[in-house]
């Protein structure tokens, strides 16, 4: 397998987090370019896969994977439930890239590398991200099961400094400082809304807010509970520096959490979180989230919120 190399100084901003400025700018990310299995339609949308909901994936049509240990340079996948590919495809008529499995900063990634892809897929055509995540509930309304779509986001990591956009702006893919009041796009969640209704998911499908915290341990009681004085719904490990990076070249973002363990905000309990109920759930409900991703996917289609 060739591969073409696509100038990679588009893609990384220099890091001061030890990472090679050499090794940055060789990283080849040019899947067009290909020889043994070029991405000949460019993808309109990407959907990340959270943990466990790699199977969004396996739905598509016409599909062509690329490991990510192919990819020269790419982060690889460590974590259970993360397989470890892209897989390019149609969902419906829309041409899509799947990321079955994402990276952490608890992998040992820096932020910028966690996101790195999101610049893969704006340089490859990408309009739309679809981000999905496996999270622990702590609004007391929510169960095992639920889906919550993402209407906002605590940034806990970028609180203490750390963003996928530290280090030199590349004006190439965004402006230096970005607004973030409307991340997760309006008109994409009230139609997810819509389709879930359709669907008849009403009565498993919330709106509200997610937050990241670097992991990989879960949280303590007191944690969780001030994270509930914040007003945060679903806690997880990931997404906001996807978003932020996918904000700052101006994709847009659809995102929703499911909510896989229900957190433990009392200390009179036993009970404690851990990574296999977390895919156990996730395999639970994967029916009903192809179903209302592919739906979601043909309705934003429809009402041409992506180009032709
Ligand atoms: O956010 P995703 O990748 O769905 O995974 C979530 O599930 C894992 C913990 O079980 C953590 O990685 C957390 O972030
Ligand atoms: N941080 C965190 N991530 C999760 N991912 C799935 N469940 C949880 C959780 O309870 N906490």
């Amino acid at each position: 397998m060739r591969w073409a190399l696509l100038s990679n100084s588009r893609l990384h901003h220099d890091s001061s987090n030890g990472h090679n400025r050499q090794q940055q700018d060789d990283t080849p990310l040019a899947l067009r370019g290909n020889t043994v299995n070029p991405i000949s339609v460019a993808p309109k949308i990407a959907i990340i896969c959270g943990s466990g909901l790699g199977s969004l994936a396996t739905i598509l049509d016409e599909k062509i994977d690329f490991p990510y240990e192919q990819i020269p340079h790419f982060p690889q996948s460590t974590v259970p439930g993360h397989a470890g590919k892209l897989v390019v495809g149609k969902m419906g008529k829309v041409p899509v890239i799947c990321m079955q499995g994402r990276f952490h900063y608890y992998e040992g990634y820096p932020l910028w590398k966690c996101a790195m892809p999101i610049r893969v897929f704006k340089l490859l055509g990408v309009e739309m991200i679809v981000v999905t995540n496996a999270a622990g509930g702590l609004n007391p309304d929510y169960k095992v099961g639920d889906l919550m779509i993402i209407k906002d986001h605590v940034n806990f990591p970028g609180f203490a400094g750390e963003s996928f956009l530290r280090g030199p702006n590349d004006e190439r893919f965004g402006p230096r400082f970005v607004a973030l009041n409307s991340a997760y796009d309006t008109e994409l969640r009230k139609l997810a809304k819509s389709v879930a209704s359709e669907l008849g998911m009403n009565d498993f499908v919330h709106e509200g807010v997610y937050t990241m915290v670097g992991g990989p341990n879960f949280e303590t009681v007191a944690e969780l509970r001030l994270m509930k004085l914040l007003g945060i719904d679903a806690v997880g490990m990931s997404t906001v520096p996807e978003v932020i990076a996918a904000r700052h070249c101006g994709i847009k973002c659809f995102g929703f959490s499911l909510i896989t363990n229900e957190c433990v905000t009392s200390y009179d309990t036993d009970d404690e979180p851990d990574h296999e109920e977390v895919m156990e759930a996730a395999s639970r409900r994967q029916n009903d989230l192809v179903r209302f991703v592919t739906a979601f996917v043909d309705t934003v289609k429809s009402a041409e919120l992506i180009s032709k």
